[in-house]
């Protein structure tokens, strides 16, 4: 197993009121395995991997329960511990790509930061690396792309860039946040392909949240559902599909199926 997810409770704190967001949430991930988290837009998912990558402000939110990597409890180590765990071991790809840049430095600049800060490499093969890593996402003109700023590129863009950036760093768990919504149709089967490409290559264990069944039928081993920051239901991805059992997952199925349909309507 290499996380552990034990009790992880939230609370929003507003001045005297306090909000709670996350209930009692557990879950592992197995080693080499993609665990899955469903739910809809507000159901928790994003506060749950924010909870685990430190990435909350402790003025605003308390945080209960124990996440283990591996042997540490990755909710107590200190900041620095923490840095250069999520740097490298554990990397998360987020929604909004924009976010994830500064605007005020070229692509190169800050994939190269990247890369020598959390590789042991030369900046010429830094450079060489950023290459390739745009490639395999099949951007084209990667060195002409390099040069640019984050606002000279479109979300889906920046989004592949990232994406390629966190598969060249081989981190041991990828934690991935709905990372295929700013990008189109044909080029979300490219990026699947690379994230179970990178999976069987490098034996990554990741955590792949979305409210696309669909996405999580190609690349997902296990699921939990997720509705108003609990876990309401969880199994394999066969299970879930087939057999669901709570009326909120069998709810999310028959709007996935009703979606489906209709879309062949329209194109046939
Ligand atoms: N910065 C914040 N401060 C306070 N509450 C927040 C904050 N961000 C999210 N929440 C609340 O936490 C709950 C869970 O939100 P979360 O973003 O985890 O949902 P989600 O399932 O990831 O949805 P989405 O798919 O839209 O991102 C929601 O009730 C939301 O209002």
């Amino acid at each position: 197993m290499i996380l552990n997810v034990k009790n992880l409770n939230l609370h929003h704190k507003d001045g005297k009121e306090i909000k709670p967001i996350l209930h009692d949430i557990s879950f592992n991930v197995k080693k080499n395995s993609c665990l899955g988290i469903l739910g809809e837009s507000g159901s928790g998912k994003s506060m749950t991997c924010k909870s685990l990558m430190g990435l909350l402000d402790k003025k605003s939110f308390n945080i209960g329960g124990e996440v283990y990597f591996k042997d540490e409890d990755i909710l107590r180590l200190d900041e620095n511990e923490g840095r250069r765990l999520r740097g490298k071991a554990i990397c998360m790809i987020l929604q909004n790509p924009m976010t994830a840049f500064n605007p005020l430095y070229t692509i190169e600049n800050q994939v190269i930061e990247t890369f020598l800060e959390h590789l042991d490499i030369t900046k010429i093969k830094a450079k060489e690396l950023a290459v390739i890593a745009l490639e395999k996402m099949n951007l084209k003109n990667p060195t002409e792309i390099l040069n640019k700023y984050p606002h000279e590129l479109s979300g889906g863009m920046l989004q592949r860039i990232m994406i390629g950036i966190t598969i060249a760093l081989e981190p041991e768990l990828i934690i991935a946040d709905e990372p295929t919504t700013a990008i189109d149709c044909l080029n979300q089967i490219e990026v699947i392909k690379e994230f179970k490409e990178l999976r069987k290559k490098l034996k990554t264990s990741m955590i792949f949240i979305t409210h696309d069944l669909g996405v999580l039928a190609q690349i997902a081993d296990e699921v939990v559902v997720m509705d108003k920051g609990r876990i309401i239901e969880e199994g394999t991805i066969n299970k879930i599909i087939n057999e669901p059992k709570h009326e909120h997952t069998k709810y999310l199925i028959n709007t996935r199926l009703k979606l489906i349909k209709k879309f062949q309507e329209v194109v046939s």
